[in-house]
């Protein structure tokens, strides 16, 4: 059998890294061999869109070859979406135990996390993105933190916050499983 390409996940982001290798164990016939490369590329201001594909972009040109990147937001209705892409600079600041108070005077916590994978094939080709969404809501932080903002998303249908399920659970669920998946089909079908 040939050697499978790689393709490399340009990320600094140790927990996404850990989560995306768990999905992809359960895709055997996945065609590449994926490697991580935790370059800094700089993030741009814009939509989820803007700032995915920029990043993408960056990361083709630095390192000329496949790369992936991700850009992950968490977007509140009551606040038009906000902070969407800058969520990681409101945790942050704010930290985990106090991120719910954003929306203290809001009767709406609707949130939807939103994981948009961009791929690009070489340094010169535009990024495709697939993006991949759960809705949830803002909580006052419950389980075990182990990733990020995961104790206040509480997942819609389930009355469990990210940070109470066991990677498994939230691996099927998850806005990044459901941008993985379409990103693999798009490229299964491509090799
Ligand atoms: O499933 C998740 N559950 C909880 N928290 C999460 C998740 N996924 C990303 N996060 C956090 C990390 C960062 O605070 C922000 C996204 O920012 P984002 O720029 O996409 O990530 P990053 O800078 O950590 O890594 P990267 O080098 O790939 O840009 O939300
Ligand atoms: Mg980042």
């Amino acid at each position: 059998m040939a050697a499978r390409k790689q393709l490399v996940f340009v990320t600094g982001n140790a927990n996404k890294l850990r989560e995306v290798q768990q999905i992809l164990q359960k895709t055997p016939d996945f065609p590449f061999t994926l490697t991580n490369k935790a370059l800094d590329v700089p993030e741009v201001q814009g939509t989820t869109i803007d700032v995915a594909k920029a990043k993408c972009r960056s990361a083709a040109r630095q390192l000329n070859g496949p790369v992936i990147t991700e850009d992950t937001a968490l977007c509140f209705s009551a606040l038009g979406g906000l902070p969407g892409p800058y969520i990681k600079d409101f945790l942050g600041q704010l930290g985990v135990d106090r991120l719910h108070l954003l929306l203290a005077g809001f009767e709406d916590k609707k949130a939807t996390a939103v994981c948009t994978f961009a791929y690009c094939e070489s340094a010169e080709a535009e990024p495709i993105v697939f993006e991949g969404k759960t809705e949830g809501r803002l909580v006052e932080p419950r389980g075990q933190n182990r990733f990020g903002w995961d104790p206040c998303m509480e997942v819609e249908g389930t009355g469990k916050t990210y940070a109470e399920m066991d990677s498994d659970e939230k691996n099927k669920l998850s806005h990044r499983y459901k941008a993985l998946d379409q990103l693999r089909d798009y490229l299964t079908k491509q090799a």
